[in-house]
């Protein structure tokens, strides 16, 4: 797979690159070559079925007209749509329009409801649309997603933002593909947010376009890429005989306040099945005597927050922590201290509401990592929700930048930054992780792997992809994604991490 991501002014700078160096349409030929092949593929041979071919004004219409060519002349039977525009269209998608009105492909003006169709050909909008879809269009992919037959979307799943992954809105409206092909490069929105939902399986065709052809948008000015394994798996060494607890970091989880022990509990626990040489949680209350013992995982030392020697450990600071004065003093000399930190939850929503926490965070002289989900980000950088999730590559390297941290944007495809703004994808975890929990259990996981010397941002990649594929593990052997809990991923987790590493010795 491509893991590198191109934003559209990176996918237009390598199409204007390669468009001046090849004979004019030789790359909308070969992107109607590429999901020809792959939609024969798909339907594993030639169909008997109708293919319904859906094409828009701009030039993916274009890419979608010579599919429908190409398929009608293999002998396929074809329906198209198609959608004009106010303007002529490029030539291309002309040359396109009438190769395919010259073949035996048969265009219809509406889609009959009840119809049944093998396989739909999304080309209405690719990287292009600028606007939310209305009218027809709307009315078009309204009626392709009420279908149950695949849909392969080319390029880009119409009306999904393939740099950010929203639907383009307000209100809009994007097709919700069982497959994508996209062209010349792999695009963030089509991992991240709404974009999990709506592209499907994606497959990557540069459309035979050559470093070469693409100077100036080659890997080293790519930003984004997929979160995969080889991106961390070298700091997951088998571990040396000659080793004791001590070689494997303390872990120190602040938090757990009276009547919110289990947040603590869980990262603990995450902590604790992902390698950490000793697991502590620093009860944060009154007396510190909320809890006083695991019962079920008694390798967990509690003691009282007051009073804790944080020094020379890795805190995770948050899981049921609380908004007291108390939490906050604590929160504040740990931001002062210089060893590994990961922050979440609760102490994100402290940091969010205090300017001075916020100065100690940049501050701080050691690796430091931030889990928010859409909501707690959305509170540190001082906007809502929505305008999180609208850019959520944005939102988390504006974060990363401003709190002089990693930071790991929770959600459908998390999103991790760094502060010199360079981001990865996330490409494992399924919905089961929506339960309440699995953060406390990340950032307990994150934890463990910055006291094992994982440095910040291999941590944060290491822990979130480990988390993800902990829940698919899950999924695989019949545990969720409905009813998947919390309590269950560290087991998983300690599975995934002890396979990566067994793989970075062989
Ligand atoms: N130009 C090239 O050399 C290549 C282009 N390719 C294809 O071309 C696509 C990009 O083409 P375009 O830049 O023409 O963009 P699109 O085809 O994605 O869409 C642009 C067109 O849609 C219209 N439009 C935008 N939003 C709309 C809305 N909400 N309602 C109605 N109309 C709307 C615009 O006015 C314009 O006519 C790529 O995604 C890819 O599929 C590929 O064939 C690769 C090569
Ligand atoms: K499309």
């Amino acid at each position: 797979m491509d893991t590198l991501l191109y934003s559209v002014d990176q996918i237009r700078a390598i199409e204007r690159a390669a468009t001046s160096a090849l004979p004019p349409g030789t790359l909308m030929r070969r992107a109607g070559e590429a999901a020809t092949t792959y939609a024969l593929e798909l339907l594993k041979g030639r169909p008997t079925d109708v293919v319904l071919v859906l094409a828009g004004p701009g030039n993916n219409g274009g890419d979608a007209l010579e599919v429908a060519a190409n398929l009608a002349a293999l002998g396929c039977k074809v329906k198209v749509a198609w959608l004009g525009g106010d303007g002529a269209p490029s030539p291309e998608t002309q040359a396109a329009l009438e190769r395919a009105h010259a073949g035996s492909a048969c265009f219809v003006d509406d889609l009959t409801d009840g119809e049944s169709h093998c396989l739909v050909i999304d080309g209405l909008f690719g990287i292009g649309p600028a606007r939310p879809l209305a009218g027809r269009a709307r009315e078009l992919v309204e009626a392709v997603n009420r279908k149950r037959c695949p849909v392969l979307s080319l390029d880009v799943p119409s009306g999904l933002d393939a740099d950010t992954g929203a639907v383009v809105g307000p209100h809009g409206i994007a097709v919700a593909a069982t497959y994508t092909i996209t062209f010349l490069g792999n695009k963030p929105g089509l991992h991240t947010g709404d974009g999990c939902d709506h592209a499907g399986r994606v497959h990557v065709d540069r459309l035979g376009v050559d470093e070469l052809q693409v100077a100036g948008v080659d890997a080293e000015h790519a930003r984004a890429r997929l979160n995969l394994p080889p991106l961390f798996a070298a700091c997951a060494a088998p571990r040396r005989r000659n080793s004791h607890k001590g070689s494997y970091g303390d872990v120190a989880v602040l938090g757990g306040a009276p009547g919110m022990a289990g947040a603590a509990l869980l990262a603990a626990r995450g902590a604790l099945f992902a390698g950490a040489g000793r697991v502590f949680v620093a009860a944060v209350g009154d007396d510190g005597a909320g809890i006083a013992l695991d019962p079920t995982q008694p390798e967990i030392m509690i003691r009282p927050a007051a009073g804790f020697a944080f020094g020379g450990r890795t805190v995770v600071a948050g899981p049921g922590m609380g908004d007291s004065a108390g939490a906050t003093r604590m929160l504040a000399q740990v931001l002062d201290g210089s060893g590994p930190l990961l922050v979440d939850a609760d102490a994100l929503n402290l940091v969010a509401a205090s300017p001075d926490l916020q100065a100690r965070l940049a501050r701080h002289d050691g690796p430091a990592v931030l889990t928010p989900h859409p909501l707690e980000a959305a509170r540190l950088l001082g906007v809502t929700t929505p305008v999180v999730q609208a850019d959520r590559l944005e939102s988390a390297r504006e974060l990363a930048q401003r709190l002089n941290a990693v930071v790991v944007l929770k959600g459908a495809g998390s999103v991790i930054a760094r502060p010199d703004g360079e981001v990865a994808v996330n490409t494992s975890g399924n919905p089961g992780l929506a339960t309440g929990g699995s953060g406390d259990v990340l950032a307990g996981l994150g934890g463990a792997l910055l006291a094992q010397g994982w440095p910040a941002w291999e941590a944060a990649l290491g822990a979130v992809w480990l988390h993800g594929a902990a829940a698919d593990r899950l999924v695989n052997c019949g545990c969720g994604p409905i009813g998947l809990t919390a309590g269950e991923l560290p087991r998983a987790i300690r599975a995934e991490l002890n396979a990566l590493a067994a793989q970075s010795r062989s």
